[in-house]
């Protein structure tokens, strides 16, 4: 058992050196891009399926309420908390539509829709980008495995270099809490 949980860290530090060696730039960017859209005025909306869900959640909740920082409320959106939706417009239209159809219905030119997902495939999501085209929404899609269906749909894709879902998942946790403490550095 020791073995196998010495090989789990040594891939998790291997990854973590991978990000440091060769994406801080990336992240930096989107990071970036996230706070200027909020100072102009928009909002983020954030999806996922599963862990991702939760990802999401924690990621907006970082952003309304605070970070590491006192500053102002920042607006954003995780598409995975009303039941009511996801219940309704799940059974009404179908699950591959629980995302899609929010971001019709909130989604405002300018707004940024993160989509997170290991596999890059996950159909709701893949909706949901298609639907953040049509009406001005920017992409940006927080992906591993290579990028899937997804990567060709972002305008901005970070893609997670490895293909084992829960060091995808680390990687993309210490990827948007990055953003958070730059959005907490840029607001100053
Ligand atoms: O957290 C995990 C696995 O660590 C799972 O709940 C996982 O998120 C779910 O299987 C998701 O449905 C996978 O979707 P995706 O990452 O491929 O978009
Ligand atoms: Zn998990």
């Amino acid at each position: 058992m020791e073995a196998k949980l010495t090989k789990d860290i040594e891939e998790h530090i291997a990854l973590f050196q991978k990000l440091r060696d060769g994406y801080l730039g990336e992240v930096e960017a989107i990071g970036r891009l996230l706070w200027k859209r909020l100072e102009q005025g928009h909002k983020i909306l954030v999806a996922g399926n599963g862990g991702s869900a939760a990802d999401a959640q924690h990621f907006a909740a970082e952003l309304v309420g605070r970070y590491l920082v006192e500053r102002r409320s920042l607006p954003a959106i995780a598409l995975t908390t009303d039941t009511s939706i996801l219940t309704a417009v799940g059974n009404d239209y179908g699950y591959d539509q629980v995302f899609s159809r929010q971001l019709e219905g909130l989604g405002r030119e300018g707004d940024v829709f993160i989509g997170i997902s290991t596999s890059g495939n996950s159909e709701n999501l893949v909706r949901a980008m298609n639907s953040a085209k049509k009406i001005g929404v920017t992409n940006v899609a927080l992906v591993g495995k290579g990028g899937g269906r997804m990567k060709p749909l972002a305008d901005v894709a970070l893609v997670v270099p490895s293909d084992h879902t829960p060091r995808i998942q680390e990687g993309q946790q210490w990827i948007w809490h990055t953003w958070c403490d730059l959005i907490d550095q840029f607001h100053g």
